[in-house]
């Protein structure tokens, strides 16, 4: 069996020409869509990454604003630098590229960006209303992943889900995402026992870890839809997932590729919540 692809790059750009359009009305009406992207620090790997959110804010029509910073910029300063940000009527999102530098403490910092603006969706507003299904920013990696399963007519409900990976970003989000599309959700994480038992049990799949190639064909269940949210270097340098994708791929009946699959679509859920954040500011 040949798993078919979810294809990141193809859903994006059908995505991102309906937020073009969107974008175009709003800019229109004299209420450009505008995302404020700040970067602390010259980490190479957060200066690629910004750069593709500006490339692609600009290919939807959407205005963005680079902050760049110092890596000895001061955590006052750059709290005072969200106030100032948070009462710009022309900025309808803010972006605080993570990881930031050891001397700024950034849960203080996301928490300080207003929850209307918080279009990463990493404030505590922003949980709370994922958690209870109020209107809210949805973090982008999940609901990219969740886009991906809609995009394939996956139906989730009573399917067993099983998440790889915990952290606030993407493996909780994630599970509540999957849990209010009626799976029965699974969450595994490092000190999970028996890995292996738990994926061999599971439709659905999605593996949020950070570690290369973790997830080996004799983990998945044959005709499991694999969804890979990794990004790691493999031996060779060369940027692989937490999925072992050509063994995988021979099991699965879906699967996702990396590079092009769930990271192009991070950056497209981004532009649709910037969107959403410009559209509510309208009214
Ligand atoms: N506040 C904040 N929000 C973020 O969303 C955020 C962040 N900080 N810090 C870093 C991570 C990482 N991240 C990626 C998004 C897209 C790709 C992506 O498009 N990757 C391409 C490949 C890019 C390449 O070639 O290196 C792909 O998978 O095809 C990767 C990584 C967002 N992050």
């Amino acid at each position: 069996m040949t798993a078919q692809l979810i294809d990141g790059i193809a859903l994006s750009k059908q995505l991102r020409s309906e937020v073009a359009q969107r974008a175009a009305a709003l800019t229109a009406r004299g209420r450009q869509p505008g995302l404020a992207v700040v970067l602390v620090g010259d980490n190479p790997a957060s200066q690629v990454y910004v750069r593709n959110k500006v490339k692609a804010c600009e290919e939807s029509g959407i205005r963005s604003v680079m902050e760049k910073y110092d890596a000895t910029l001061s955590e006052a300063d750059l709290l005072a630098r969200i106030t100032a940000l948070n009462t710009d009527p022309t900025i309808h999102g803010i972006l605080v590229q993570l990881p930031l530098p050891a001397h700024i403490d950034a849960q203080k910092v996301i928490e300080a960006i207003s929850p209307d603006k918080d279009v990463d969706g990493f404030h505590v507003a922003s949980a709370g209303a994922l958690m209870t299904g109020l209107p809210g920013f949805w973090p982008c990696t999940p609901h990219g992943c969740i886009k991906m399963l809609e995009h394939i007519d996956y139906d989730l409900k009573g399917k067993h889900a099983v998440v790889i990976g915990r952290s606030n970003i993407v493996g909780k989000p994630m599970a509540l995402m999957l849990l209010g599309k009626n799976a029965t959700v699974t969450v595994c994480h490092s000190a999970t026992k028996d890995l292996k038992a738990q994926t061999l049990q599971a439709d659905v799949i999605v593996a949020a870890v950070g570690k290369a190639k973790m997830l080996t064909a004799d983990m998945v269940k044959p005709g499991a839809v694999v969804i890979d949210v990794g990004m790691n270097r493999d031996e060779q340098g060369k940027l692989c997932g937490d999925v072992d994708f050509e063994r995988v791929k021979d099991v699965a009946s879906w699967i996702t590729p990396v590079p092009g699959g769930v990271g192009p679509m991070t950056i497209t859920m981004l532009l649709v919540n910037t969107l959403e954040a410009a559209q509510r500011a309208v009214g």
